[in-house]
């Protein structure tokens, strides 16, 4: 089953085209396996892969992606999105993880890489754990050409869970963490 976009790459004209995918969902619902998954193809297929993760996440590792299953794969941490332009290089393909800690340059950033030929994905949260957009992800979703919403399961009823709720009086929109901190619900339990 091929759950992202089909995208004709054996075009009959020379000129390359590239598009922008959005990942995005509530923690624990598989934002990054899926990433992962379509970067780990896109190597099969012979493509030049570049990948990176804002700097600040080093939850489970300094460089790597991780997932909250454990697969990974390697990246290149970063502090501001801009970074991306003068690293990506002459790469098929842009992965980038947690897309929500960037600046909101990112936006024009991935639409410049897109513009050149390159398919840019970008995984992230959609909402923060107040159940508002997060960071620069609305803005990423309105210029991307796919968007995939994955869910987790609710950890009260287990149910599709659509919000990650926080589990501490911390009030600051970026505080890391992992289960410890924050569990999947789904809307009838985030409210609760
Ligand atoms: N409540 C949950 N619902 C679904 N998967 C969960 C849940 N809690 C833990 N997991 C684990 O998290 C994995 C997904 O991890 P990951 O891709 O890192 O998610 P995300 O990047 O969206 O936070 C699942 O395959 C599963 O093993
Ligand atoms: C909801 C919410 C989350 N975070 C942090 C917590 C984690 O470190 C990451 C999300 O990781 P995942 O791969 O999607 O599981 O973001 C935050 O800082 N603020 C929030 O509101
Ligand atoms: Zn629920």
């Amino acid at each position: 089953m091929f759950i992202e976009p089909y995208h004709n790459q054996h075009q009959q004209n020379t000129i390359k085209t590239g598009w922008i995918e959005v990942v995005c969902g509530s923690m624990f619902s598989g934002k990054t396996e899926e990433l992962i998954r379509r970067l780990n193809r896109a190597r099969i297929a012979k493509q030049k892969v570049a990948i990176f993760k804002p700097s600040i996440d080093t939850r489970y590792h300094q460089a790597n992606i991780v997932s909250h299953n454990a697969s990974s794969i390697s990246s290149t941490p970063i502090q501001n999105s801009i970074e991306i332009l003068h690293l990506a290089g002459d790469c098929d393909v842009v992965g980038i993880d947690e897309a929500q800690f960037f600046d909101e340059k990112i936006v024009e950033i991935a639409n410049q890489l897109a513009n050149e030929g390159k398919r840019v994905i970008v995984a992230g949260l959609d909402m923060d754990f107040q159940g508002n957009p997060f960071g620069p992800m609305p803005k990423l979703m309105a210029i991307a050409e796919y968007i995939t919403k994955v869910h987790a399961v609710c950890m009260v009823c287990g149910d599709v869970a659509n919000y990650s709720y926080r589990k501490t009086a911390i009030k600051e929109q970026v505080m890391l963490g992992e289960t410890d901190s924050y569990e999947a619900r789904c809307r009838k339990c985030f409210h609760l």
